[in-house]
């Protein structure tokens, strides 16, 4: 994707959504939520109120050990979570710090239902957080974060030179 493709996909994506609406990918290979990455979780998100929410299912790609969910991979999935506030904030924004309780063992082929939030906004500072709980409600993991709101220009460093 070039920068005008970006840019152009930019302002389509951080239209105004409403409750209740299915939110747009970050892009079609984003590791989180791209239908297009063969490797990726392929997360659907929507709106609703003021949170983000997402059912999710673990698969064989994600194991760390055996029927068990890698770490790291949880940790995407509640971060890539977090990516998906953004289009209610308005603002492009990235993980500067990711903070993960890992209350259970997730296990694979389980479903779990994930809801993340904005908790305050200071300045550029955006802290957030994710709760990732079981069909009975019980919870699985939870993560808190800071973003940190950037310029457009920040996501240069990753174009193709
Ligand atoms: C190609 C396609 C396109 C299609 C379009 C879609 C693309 C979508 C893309 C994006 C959308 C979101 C996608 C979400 C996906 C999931 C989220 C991720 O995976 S994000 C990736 C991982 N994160 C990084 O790669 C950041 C790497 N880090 C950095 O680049 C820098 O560190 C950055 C920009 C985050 C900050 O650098 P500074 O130089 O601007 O900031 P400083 O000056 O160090 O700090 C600013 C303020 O924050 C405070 N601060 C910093 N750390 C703090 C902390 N831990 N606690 C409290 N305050 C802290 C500081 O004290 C400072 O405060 P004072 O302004 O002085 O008041």
């Amino acid at each position: 994707m070039n920068r005008e493709e970006f840019l152009a996909s930019w302002n389509e994506k951080f239209r105004p959504q409403e409750d209740g609406a299915q939110l747009p990918p970050h892009h079609h290979h984003c590791l989180g939520c791209g239908p297009d990455n063969p490797h990726g979780h392929h997360l659907t998100v929507h709106r609703r109120g003021e949170e983000v929410h997402a059912t999710h299912i673990f698969d064989e790609r994600h194991v760390g050990a055996p029927g068990i969910a890698h770490g790291g991979a949880v940790a995407t999935v509640l971060d890539d979570l977090f990516g998906y506030l953004l289009y209610l904030t308005g603002g492009p924004a990235v993980t500067r710090q990711l903070e993960v309780l890992y209350a259970s063992p997730v296990i694979l082929g389980t479903t779990y239902r994930l809801a993340a939030r904005v908790l305050r906004a200071e300045g550029r500072k955006l802290y957030v957080e994710a709760d990732m709980r079981d069909v009975e409600g019980s919870l699985v993991a939870s993560a808190a974060a800071l973003f940190l709101s950037v310029d457009v220009t920040h996501f240069d460093q990753g174009m193709p030179r």
